[in-house]
């Protein structure tokens, strides 16, 4: 089932306590750069997502990083009520704890795997997540022809490591199967009684939220993080973190406007 986009804008305006604001974290909320450790939100990122929190029933991050790195990374453990699911949806942070599921046993083997695998390859990094394993190629000389080469590689690593292969925005990762952005989205709506919704995303391991979204028949709002390097099918498209933060802080604009509106008639 589905519902259009101004029905989705205007139950959350309407119903704010209702609505739940899903967002990807890079590429989303943080600008991409070359060195995965060096992302972070952009400028005032977590003080719409502060004022939003105060305003709807609640605001979620959906992150392939592990929690911590994205309330870390994103300034974000002041925002009122926020909740974190990271690795896809293993992890939850919430009002500074952390919940997680033992480290998949496949991990040691991917790890130890990669190594060969990208051993010569200038410019590709490993980054250990320890729920998960990402091989990076974005500061290799040809970053699409590196990631070519190592997709069917690092597949036959996961497989018989019992992961999963999650491709993104040149990025390959290793992590469990059984969990995705979908899959959470979908059990967080069902746990706060949603009555709307809307996904903020930028990447591939985005458009399982944007599908849960879709299928949730809740009023819902996709929205697309635009780049260049990926094009993805949704409601509303900005332009990258700035973009998206200008569009959360108008939808915080006419929340408050109608509770005055509201309150004045
Ligand atoms: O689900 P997300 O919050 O979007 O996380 C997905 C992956 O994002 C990170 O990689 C991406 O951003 C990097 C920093 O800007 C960039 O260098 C890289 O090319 C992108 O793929 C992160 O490093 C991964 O661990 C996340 O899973």
């Amino acid at each position: 089932m589905t519902t259009n986009t101004s029905d989705g804008l205007k139950a959350i305006v309407a119903d704010p306590a209702g609505a739940v604001i899903g967002l990807d974290f890079d590429g989303t909320l943080s600008p991409i750069v070359p060195d995965p450790a060096a992302a972070r939100i952009h400028p005032g990122g977590a003080e719409v997502l502060a004022r939003l929190g105060r305003l709807v029933g609640a605001v979620v991050i959906v992150t392939g990083r592990p929690a911590a790195t994205a309330v870390e990374y994103g300034s974000l453990a002041g925002v009122p009520g926020l909740v974190v699911l990271g690795h896809y949806g293993l992890e939850r942070w919430e009002a500074g704890a952390l919940a997680a599921p033992p480290v998949h046993p496949g991990l040691d083997l991917a790890r130890t795997g990669l190594v060969p695998l990208v051993a010569g390859l200038d410019g590709v990094r490993i980054e250990d997540k320890e729920r998960s394993v990402a091989v990076h190629t974005r500061q290799a000389a040809d970053p699409w022809a590196t990631l070519d080469a190592l997709r069917d590689p690092v597949a036959a690593l996961a497989a018989g490591a019992g992961l999963v292969v999650e491709p993104g925005k040149f990025v390959l990762e290793l992590r469990p199967p059984g969990m995705d952005k979908g899959v959470a989205l979908n059990a967080f709506l069902g746990e706060r009684a949603a009555r709307s919704v809307l996904f903020a995303g930028d990447d591939l391991g985005d458009l399982p939220a944007f599908a849960a979204v879709r299928a949730s028949g809740l009023p819902g709002v996709t929205v697309f993080s635009g780049s260049l390097e990926i094009e993805v099918e949704a409601d509303i498209v900005v332009d990258g973190p700035p973009g998206v933060l200008e569009f959360l802080t108008s939808v915080a604009d006419a929340v408050e406007s109608e509770a005055r509106n509201g309150a004045g008639a």
